[in-house]
């Protein structure tokens, strides 16, 4: 290179994978897309695709494990060497992978309410979740969650636009387990406890409540089910850091 040319940063190629053996797997790619919209000044070319085998696995740079049904999802990945490989994936290539609601309770160390007998799990998080903490399927509600490690609002300068939580059947993080190493990344104020007391609204809040969102790493796990909305900001956010780890 000569003093003349202008110092580009190579592009890399960066397949994203969600795995899809159950759930809502085909709503992440759609945000995956648009969220890569928004990213074309990074130096990443992205490809996204489903991951149903462990060859397919073996091809990703990082993985979402959607919502659905936790327990299925790992009766169907243990039926082949694809849950052992997801374990691998996550705890000894230490690649970035993301679960949202299901995938939240899969990345989890230790869940607990599991069906009798326990269930599988990936792990690579140290935390113990609860599941369904909130309730059943009709005990589902929604919530504004400020979040402020996504990108904010462009509309206004300096203001930021909350996001809307989809909460279905969803986990929370009974317990750290790992210490300082797990980053608490947003809680949701103590909503069990305002419905008793015939409270209805609940909010994000700093600090207290219900923990919702985790990171360790490469891992990181959410309660709600950002696929089901069409805001694109937390999967932008993911991509650029996916990006900024290899
Ligand atoms: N919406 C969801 O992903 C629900 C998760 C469900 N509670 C489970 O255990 O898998």
């Amino acid at each position: 290179m000569t003093a003349s040319q202008p110092h580009t940063a190579p592009r890399r190629r960066i397949c994203v994978g969600v795995l899809a053996l159950q759930g809502g797997f085909h709503e992440h790619l759609s945000l995956l897309h648009q969220a890569a919209q928004h990213l074309k000044s990074l130096p990443a070319d992205f490809s996204f695709t489903q991951v149903r085998t462990s060859e397919q696995l073996a091809a990703c740079d990082a993985l979402i494990i959607p919502g659905g049904e936790s327990t299925t999802i790992s009766l169907i990945a243990a039926q082949t060497d694809l849950l052992q490989n997801l374990r691998d994936f996550v705890k000894v290539q230490k690649k970035p992978t993301w679960g949202t609601c299901a995938g939240f309770i899969l990345l989890s160390q230790r869940a607990n309410a599991t069906k009798k007998g326990g269930q599988e799990l990936i792990g690579g998080l140290d935390v113990c979740v609860h599941r369904n903490h909130f309730g059943r399927q009709i005990e589902s509600f929604e919530a504004d969650l400020d979040l402020p490690f996504i990108p904010s609002s462009s509309e206004k300068e300096g203001e930021r636009r909350p996001f809307r939580g989809v909460f279905i059947r969803a986990p929370v993080v009974e317990e750290v387990l790992g210490g300082d190493s797990v980053e608490v990344l947003a809680t949701l104020e103590n909503r069990v406890d305002r419905m008793r007391a015939g409270q209805s609204q609940a909010q994000t809040r700093g600090g207290s409540g219900d923990i919702i969102a985790a990171r360790q790493g490469n891992v990181l796990g959410m309660s709600f089910h950002p696929e089901l909305t069409q805001d694109a900001r937390i999967h932008q956010w993911w991509l650029s850091e996916v990006v900024a780890r290899r």
